[in-house]
Order: C-alpha cells, then structure tokens, then sequence
C-alpha cells in the first residue's frame, strides 16, 4: 500500500479546473465588449466596421467558451470518475479486512451509505462543487476589477460584499457541522433499516410482520425527513439574510455614484455599468456561498470515507501460511460477541491432524461459534488459536481460509450458472473437475434436469433451487476446493428425508479424502464413529473423548445419546 491519498486527483481533473476558470474570466470580457460598444455610443465615434468588430470578438469568444467549457466539463467529468471509482475499489478491498463482528453493530448501513451515497457524493463535490465554486470566484474577481478601475469606491463596496461571505459561510458551516452530520448519520439508519426489511421480506411476509418492520423503517425514513428539514431550515436564513445584504449594494452603489455622474467625472456608460454590474456579482456571489454550503456538507462524505479507510483491519498479516500439519489447537480461549456476555470461557482441546472431531451440545451453547473462531471470522479476545502448531493471530484471514473448506447452515450462492457458482471455490478448475465434484456431492442428477444444465442460472443466492440441492452445491465447492481442513456445520434437520439422505452421502463422499475435519452434529448418531466428540455446554468442554469413552462416562453426552434413543426408538 502506497502512502498517496486515496483522494488526489489527476491530470484530467487540474486541466478541467484550469478550462473551467478560462471558461469563467472569458465569459466576464462579454461584457467589456458590452462596454467598448456603449462607450463608442455615447461619445458618437461608433462606427459599422467597429461594431464588426466587436461583434467577431464576441463570436470568437463564444467559441472558444464552447470548446473550452466542453472540453474542461469533460476533463473534470473523468478525473472526478476516476477519483470515485479509485475510491470504491479501495473501500471494496477494506470491507475484506475490517472484522465481521463490526457488521453486526449496525454499521451495515453506513457501510452502504459510504460505499454508494458519500463517494457518489464526493464526486460531486469534485465534478460539480469546486468548478463552480472555482469559475464563479473567477468571474467575481474580473467583475470586482473592472468596477474597480471605473470607479473605485464602488470596487470597494463590492469588495465588501464579497468578504461578507466570511461571516455568512462561518454560520452555515456550522449548520452543516450540527445538522448535516446529523442528516448523514440518520441516512445510514435509514440505509441500514431499509437493508434489513428487503433482506427479511420473505420471513417478515411468512410471519405477517411487514406492519412492525415497515413501521421501524418508517420511522427512520420520519427522522430522516425531520432532520433534513431542520437542515434546510437552519441554513436558508442564513443565505437569506446574506441575499439581503448584498442586493443592498446595488442602490448604495447607484446613489453614491450619481454624485460624480452629475458632476461629470463618470460618464453616463460608467454609471450604466456600475448599475448594472453589482447585480451579476451578487448573483454571483449567493451562488459561491450555496455551492460553498453543499460543498462544506459534501465534505462530512468525505470525512465518512476516511473513517471507513481508517477501521482498524483484522489483525494477522500477509505472510505466507502453509502448514505442514493441520492439527487444531485452542489454548484458553474466551469470546464474547456482547461485552459482558461470554460465549466461549477459556476454552481448550486439540482437533487431530487427519482424524474427524464432532462437536455436539445445546442449541446456543457455541458450537458454530467455534467453527467461527477457526475461520477468523472473530478474533477471540484471549487465548490462543493455532493450526499445525502455528498461532493463526498473525496470519490472515485470507490465507487461513485458503487453507480450509466451510459447509454451513447459511450457504450462499451467487446470481450466476451452476458451474461458475462451484468454480468459485477454485478458479482454475477445468469444466471436467467441476462436473465431478458435483458427482460426489450428488448434484449431478437435479444439474442435468435444470434447462441448460450446468450453465444454467441459478438466482440470486441459488433462490431457484431447493434447500437440499444448495446444500450439495455448498458440498460440492468444498470438494473442489480439496483444502487440508473441512470445517462442517451439519445442516440436514430442515430438509425432507429425501434430500437429508442425499446430504448425508454427500458428506459421507466428502469425508473420504483424509483431512482434518470439525464437524458439528446436531443429531449424534451421525457422529458415533468420529475420532474424538466434543461436548459443549456453558461455554467450556464439558467432556471429550470418543463415543464408547463417553458412553462409559455416563454424563451430558450419555444423556443426550440416551434421549435421542428413545425418540428414534
Ligand atoms: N453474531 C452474533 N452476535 C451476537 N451474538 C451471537 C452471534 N452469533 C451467535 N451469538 C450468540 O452466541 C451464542 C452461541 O451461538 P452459536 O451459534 O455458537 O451456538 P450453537 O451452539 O452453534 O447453536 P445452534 O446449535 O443452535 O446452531 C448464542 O447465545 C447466540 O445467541
């Protein structure tokens, strides 16, 4: 990573800048023309060839604004592209490396909103805002200048009326400070709970729930409107009462230069000028302090984006993780999701190199949580997680998943075909070696049902597809993947019997290769012939061991052998 500002802008951006404030002092020489010709008027040396004159000057200068406006509005145009595409790449690669507990506390939303709306934002600020704050501020200058040299107590007034922008940007800034932060933060909410809804619509629907949720998202969308009006509210006086102030120059200028007109030291074209031209530079100036507002607010965007760029990063670094062994060891580790509500307390034990662990326990007791741990998806907040004899604290995330296969509850696939969904697991995999996964993972009879096959699309999130027939495509990657680990949450209780059936062959198929597997059961004579069972309750190792040693101990596993017994009985 380069120590260059994810924000600098490049060339295209500074020469459309540049064209832009040509473009601006250009359009300020149209009225020079205006006062070349009127000066000619009223002293009657005008003549047809000076009016020809003046009139090709005009065209040329209309012109060259043409291409110069054109061209600089492109110019900023892609630069500003650029810049917003740089940036979403960036925070696209940062959401990779920020820790996955951080989604769960509400930070969704901002994440959205900072991924979409801050950086389209920003590229506003740099494709629109500062152009026209720029170009603007150009023109005022030329204006201020000219009326300066026609009569210099009138230059001053405008002068004047240009630094009342000082007072007046101090007090919408603080508006924005106060209100805008204010809008930005309830956006997030609003972004967070609508994310929320459409990702639940179906659940919420089945529950008839859509009432409550869509009266949480309504309330957020109130709060949302009720800011952005205070919002507004606040800062239109203010542009309001500076409005006031400026148009007052234009009588003030005009009362005060009729004095030297009647004496004769301003010509009649000079007073006209000076008439005429405060009016332009106060509209010129009430759009600089409108652009300047937006542009203060646009700028909280910008502050969101750093702060998204500055989260701290998961910890482990990018060396190389390969280890010869692939035995799993947890040393006293604790975790919690909630400060104060411990899941895992100081736990301990040793998942064997090539040999299947089970982990069996209560719903909730932090079976998954431990299958979480193992793929750094948390960091536990003490003890220590090593795989093949190497602490994964210092390794990340990317390259200890690299070295394992995950089949959960929560399988997710992508809107696209079939083959590409269980390529994904690897790349380079040759048509040939995805086919064949799917074999081993039984999909290959429902595959060769569906319209095109292998190619055919699947949905988004494989939503055309049965819960049994997502579960053998998850199968069906992880085979491909041929990673040293298998990380398995067994997932067959919400199937119906024939799919359940055609999981557990899967599985049985996947469990060939000799790997080192962890896997959680939820009914326990799936797991009677695993190497070693581990019994999970209040957030420690209750007891381990295998089947018949449990058995013999006669506690909590026992129990729960016992009792699912006499169900299956
Ligand atoms: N992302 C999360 N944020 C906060 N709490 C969580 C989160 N995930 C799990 N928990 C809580 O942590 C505890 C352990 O959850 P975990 O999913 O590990 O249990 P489990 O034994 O796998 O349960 P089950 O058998 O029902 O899948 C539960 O009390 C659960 O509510």
């Amino acid at each position: 990573m380069t120590n260059e500002s994810p924000f600098r802008k490049n060339r295209a951006f500074y020469i459309g800048v540049v064209l832009t404030v040509l473009e601006g002092i250009l359009s300020g020489c149209s009225y020079l023309s205006v006062y070349i010709v009127l000066t000619a008027l009223a002293s009657g040396t005008i003549t047809a060839g000076m009016v020809g004159a003046v009139t090709a000057g005009l065209a040329v200068i209309f012109l060259l604004r043409l291409v110069i406006y054109s061209t600089g509005y492109t110019q900023v145009q892609i630069g500003g592209a650029a810049v917003s595409k740089r940036l979403r790449l960036l925070l696209g690669d940062k959401l990779k490396k920020i820790p996955l507990a951080r989604f769960t506390q509400g930070q969704v939303g901002q994440y959205v909103n900072t991924m979409t709306s801050d950086v389209g934002s920003y590229e506003k600020i740099l494709t629109h805002s500062s152009g026209n704050i720029i170009k603007n501020a150009a023109l005022s200058a030329v204006l201020v200048g000219f009326v300066c040299t026609v009569w210099l107590p009138a230059g001053l007034i405008l002068l004047a009326v240009v630094a009342l922008l000082i007072p007046d940007l101090w007090l919408s800034f603080r508006v924005v400070k106060v209100y805008g932060v204010a809008k930005n933060k309830v956006s997030a909410e609003t972004v967070s709970g609508i994310v929320e809804y459409i990702d639940g619509i179906q659940m919420f629907r089945a529950y008839n729930m859509g009432g409550v949720k869509n009266r949480t998202v309504t309330q957020a969308m109130e709060e949302f409107s009720r800011v952005c009006y205070q919002y507004e509210a606040k800062g239109i006086p203010i542009g309001f009462g500076y409005n006031i102030i400026s148009w007052g120059s234009v009588p003030l200028i005009m009362v005060l230069a009729a004095g030297p007109w009647a004496a004769g030291t301003l010509s009649g074209v000079d007073y006209l000028m000076l008439s005429m031209l405060p009016i332009l530079l106060t509209k010129l100036t009430a759009s600089i302090a409108i652009d300047l507002f937006e542009w203060k607010h646009l700028m909280v965007s910008k502050r969101n984006i750093e702060n998204l760029i500055q989260e701290p990063e998961e910890a482990g670094e990018g060396a190389p993780f390969a280890p010869e062994r692939h035995d799993i060891t947890f040393r006293d580790v604790s975790f919690s999701y909630m400060p104060g509500e411990p899941v895992l307390k100081r736990v301990s034990f040793t998942v064997p190199d090539g040999k299947l662990t089970a982990i069996v326990g209560d719903s909730g007791s932090g079976k998954s949580t431990i299958l979480n741990l193992i793929a750094k998806f948390y960091e536990p907040q003490s003890g220590t997680i090593a795989i093949g004899g190497q602490s994964i604290q210092t390794v990340s995330a990317e390259r200890v998943l690299a070295q394992l296969s995950m089949v959960d509850q929560q399988v997710f696939l992508f809107d696209d075909t079939v083959r590409e969904n269980i390529r994904h697991a690897r790349p380079t995999a040759t048509d040939r070696e995805v086919e064949a996964a799917c074999r081993d993972a039984g999909c290959d009879g429902f595959v060769e049902k569906l319209e095109k096959s292998y190619d055919t699309g699947i949905g988004e999130n494989g939503s055309l597809l049965s819960g049994g027939e997502r579960q053998r495509l998850s199968i069906a990657r992880a085979i491909l993947k041929n990673s040293p680990i298998l990380l398995l949450d067994e997932a067959t209780a919400s199937l119906d019997i024939e799919n359940e059936l055609a999981v557990k062959q899967a599985i049985a198929n996947l469990l060939k290769e000799k790997k080192t597997v962890v896997m959680i059961a939820h009914t326990l004579s799936i797991v009677k012939n695993a190497d070693q069972i581990l019994v999970v309750a209040d957030g420690t190792i209750k007891e381990s061991g295998t089947h018949e040693e449990l058995l013999a101990e006669n506690g909590k596993y026992a129990a729960m052998w016992n009792a699912e017994q006499k169900i299956t009985v």
